[in-house]
């Protein structure tokens, strides 16, 4: 059995920039064995909301705290064990083949695993990630969900490998399935959920609301830098919320299987309303 309870909190969280302040007081926990899913429009700021809990920019007021510390002082190489972080973009300069994109995950943390511990990981998160098969491939000659995917198992690989090291663990997933087919989408969303169910705090960015509510434990509405709504799916989302976040008409109803939400558009117009 792991640890539940806050593995990342942040308090009262801002982030400026460009003159506009991106991320305003936001406030929220990440619990050990829960998938939490931030959704909200474009430009409402979940990437940088995403990046201010990994550490990768500093905010301007609030606290971060990431296993009872303070983020900013966690040394780097311990951060890389504590967290793994798929960003909404990856770009590579280097003509890497789809192995070494997931060796990187493990370079560096798996220092105290043997070789062949190391090769396994990789291996192991190369066919859970369903690109075990490329290994071998140039990683730029990948389609882009191919390569989403290899990025997945690089994640995989770090978390992994950081296991050895830090026992409570965060992953941050930012947009993993944008550019992926429904059933590697559902694949790796399983995925995620049985990473939670070990004990690991799962913060994921997605677009799809019938997915988030399916997936999230918890759910984290954000709009113009805030978060606006946060909970249980069923007991966060409501039509007058999803009107005024998406502006958009659409309506909450069950959908066939007992107990899975699932959003229907209602008179749907084919574009935002106002
Ligand atoms: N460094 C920056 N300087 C100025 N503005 C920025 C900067 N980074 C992000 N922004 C702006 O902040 C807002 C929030 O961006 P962010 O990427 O966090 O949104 P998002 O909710 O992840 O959006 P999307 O769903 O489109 O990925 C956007 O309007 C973006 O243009």
């Amino acid at each position: 059995m792991f640890e539940s309870g806050p593995i990342l909190s942040g308090r009262e969280i801002s982030f400026l920039a460009g003159g506009r302040r991106l991320v305003a007081e936001a406030s929220l926990e990440l619990a050990g064995g829960t998938t939490t899913i931030l959704i909200g429009p474009n430009g409402a700021g979940k990437s940088t909301l995403l990046k201010l809990l990994t550490g990768e920019i500093k905010p301007a007021g609030g606290r971060i705290e990431i296993a009872g510390e303070p983020l900013e002082t966690v040394p780097a190489w311990r951060l890389a064990c504590q967290r793994s972080v798929m960003a909404q973009h990856a770009r590579l300069a280097f003509p890497f083949s789809v192995y070494e994109v997931a060796q990187l995950g493990v370079d560096g943390i798996g220092r105290a695993l043997t070789r062949q511990r190391r090769e396994a990981v990789v291996a192991e998160a190369l066919a859970a990630a369903g690109v075990l098969d490329l290994a071998g491939r140039r990683y730029q000659t990948l389609s882009g969900g191919e390569q989403q995917r290899v990025q997945f198992a690089r994640v995989l690989c770090q978390l992994e490998a950081g296991r050895s090291v830090a026992e409570r663990q965060v992953l941050f997933l930012d947009e993993p399935i944008a550019s992926l087919d429904l059933c590697h989408q559902l694949a790796l969303l399983d995925m995620a959920r049985s990473i939670a169910a070990r004990g690991v705090a799962v913060l994921i960015v997605l677009h799809d609301l019938n997915l988030a509510v399916t997936y999230a434990d918890h759910l984290v509405v954000m709009d113009r830098g805030r978060i606006i709504a946060q909970g249980p799916p069923a007991q966060t989302l409501d039509d007058a919320l999803l009107h005024q976040v998406f502006r958009v008409d659409l309506s909450l109803s069950r959908a066939p299987a007992p107990g899975l939400p699932f959003l229907l558009p209602q008179q749907h117009r084919g574009r935002p309303t106002a």
